[in-house]
């Protein structure tokens, strides 16, 4: 909540609607591991993807490299640093934003010889509660929103029926396109 208020300052974001939002948030803990792998140039732990919660913090539990984010079109390792947390902009913070802030498009490689961990926390809005960008970051027609709204239940549904495919799934159901409406039968 405390990453989430400077965020909101940043974007001169009404920080009660921020609060509000996240006032009774989800937050989901994922713990992967990622074996040694002979083949490791032929597969990928994880498949390119943006995560879908606003905001995920990551701790690489062991020093093993792994987890790699595109930027300007190429992957660029992430160290682990011993005790450091990565934070990582997910999908449901570029839409909140209305694009201000974009979410980091990452995937994990494995080693040949060696184990890796990781422990992710997803930290979301309440899943009965309906998104979109916030408020007070809209004011049409200077500003309009780039996303429509949606519960945070199908916006979720909709990520967990695709297979992880860069930053497509959920940015695409969001978004609003030459006034249309996104892709939301898919
Ligand atoms: O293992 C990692 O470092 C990243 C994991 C990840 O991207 C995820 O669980 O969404
Ligand atoms: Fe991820």
């Amino acid at each position: 909540m405390i990453l989430l208020g400077k965020i909101a300052r940043a974007l001169k974001m009404d920080s009660d609607e921020m609060e509000e939002l996240f006032s009774d948030c989800s937050q989901i803990m994922k713990m992967n591991y990622y074996p040694p792998c002979p083949k490791s140039k032929q597969v990928l732990g994880i498949s390119p993807h943006s995560d879908a919660a606003a905001l995920t913090i990551l701790l690489q539990v062991n020093e093993t490299d792994g987890l790699q984010i595109r930027k300007d079109g190429k992957w660029v390792p992430v160290k682990p640093i011993p005790g450091a947390l990565i934070v990582n902009i997910g999908d449901m913070l570029e839409i909140l934003s209305n694009g201000a802030y974009s979410s980091i498009e990452h995937r994990v490689i494995v080693n040949p010889t060696i184990e890796r961990l990781s422990i992710a926390t997803f930290h979301s809005i309440n899943p009965d509660a309906e998104f979109g960008p916030a408020h007070s970051l809209i004011d049409p027609p200077h500003k309009p929103a780039l996303f429509r709204r949606e519960t945070a239940e199908k916006y979720y549904q909709n990520f967990f029926a695709h297979k992880l495919n860069g930053k497509t799934t959920n940015l695409d159901f969001m978004r609003i396109q030459n006034g249309l409406r996104g892709n939301h039968s898919s």
